[in-house]
């Protein structure tokens, strides 16, 4: 392995989000003091898949020291279709809701799809409605989707700028790999980069892989990502957070990234950490989309 000119930069997204939700509170407590609205971000969970818990459960804290308000709606998984756009309707027409999220994944006789185009462009904070989508896509403004956007931001403050960059994305997600690609490719300060987007028929793969000045590992995959597979002072990105079983652990799992953490670690530049690295920057940048929808209104 070739040595190391400097000391690995880990790209600490539990404490920049914690800075960014400072920055929040501040804007929450001048819009209260102007005599504005309160942001309110409401968000539907449907079933009980343990990552999906864990996750809103956060967002409600988060509302909670920004000072949103923020509105959790659970429903049975036997909820029907039909039903579930009736409640989307009602959020749509809500005028104290600013925006919303549908936690994914959703049960099997229910439509992501369906669910998603119902949701009013204006209010979808998750920025997965086409128009969004579309809007992402031409560069016009719009909601960015929080993990991209919130990797993008990661990347901002600790000056790493992917601009004329090689950036390899590995996965393909409408949520996460594909927008991604979008956003690093845009002529756009953060943007600029050269991206390379890898998927299940990638031939190819470690070798473009160890190609990356930037590698965005967006798979699911636990540990996919071996030290083999990165370029020399590379920066990685890891945007996985799969649960798998540890009986060390109260909870009995514990949170595994796409990255082999330890040998890539000595290998790279910078990397994010998980936990730590790029969920806590996902929850900060729906907290942002949902200021941005509030001031919109
Ligand atoms: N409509 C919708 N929008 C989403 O944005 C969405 C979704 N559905 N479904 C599930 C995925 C997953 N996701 C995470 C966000 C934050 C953490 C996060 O904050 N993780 C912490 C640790 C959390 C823990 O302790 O378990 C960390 O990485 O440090 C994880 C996962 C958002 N998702």
């Amino acid at each position: 392995m070739e040595a190391k000119t400097n000391d690995t930069l880990v790209l600490n997204g539990k404490a920049t989000a914690q800075e960014i939700r400072n920055e929040i509170a501040k804007k929450v407590a001048d819009r209260k003091q102007k005599g504005l609205k309160v942001p309110h971000l409401a968000a539907v969970l449907v079933g009980t898949d343990g990552g999906s818990e864990t996750y809103v459960s956060y967002k409600v804290k988060d509302c909670k020291e920004v000072g949103y308000e923020s509105t959790l709606i659970r429903k049975p998984d036997t909820i029907s279709e039909k039903e579930l756009l009736d409640l989307v309707a009602d959020l749509n027409a809500n005028k104290d809701i600013d925006g919303f999220i549908v936690q994914l994944p959703l049960p099997k006789h229910i439509d992501p799809q369906k669910i998603i185009m119902a949701i009013d462009p204006l209010k979808d904070v998750d920025g997965f409605h086409p128009e969004n989508v579309g809007k992402m896509t031409l560069g016009l403004s719009g909601f960015l989707p929080a993990t991209p956007s919130g990797i993008i931001e990661l990347m901002r403050r600790n000056s790493i700028n992917p601009s004329g960059k090689h950036c390899v994305v590995l996965g393909r997600s409408n949520i996460v790999g594909s927008p991604m690609s979008i956003l690093l490719s845009r002529n756009v300060e953060m943007g600029n980069a050269t991206v390379t987007l890898c998927h299940s028929r990638t031939k190819n793969l470690k070798e473009l892989a160890a190609t990356a000045d930037i590698l965005i590992a967006a798979l699911g995959k636990p540990g996919f990502v071996t030290a083999d597979m990165v370029k020399p002072e590379a920066v990685v990105i890891d945007v996985g957070t799969t649960r798998v079983p540890d009986s060390s652990k109260k909870s009995g799992f514990s949170l595994k990234g796409d990255v082999c953490y330890g040998e890539v670690f000595q290998k790279v530049s910078a990397i994010t950490p998980v936990p730590g690295g790029v969920g806590p920057m996902t929850r900060v940048a729906l907290l942002l989309n949902t200021l941005k929808a509030v001031e919109l209104r």
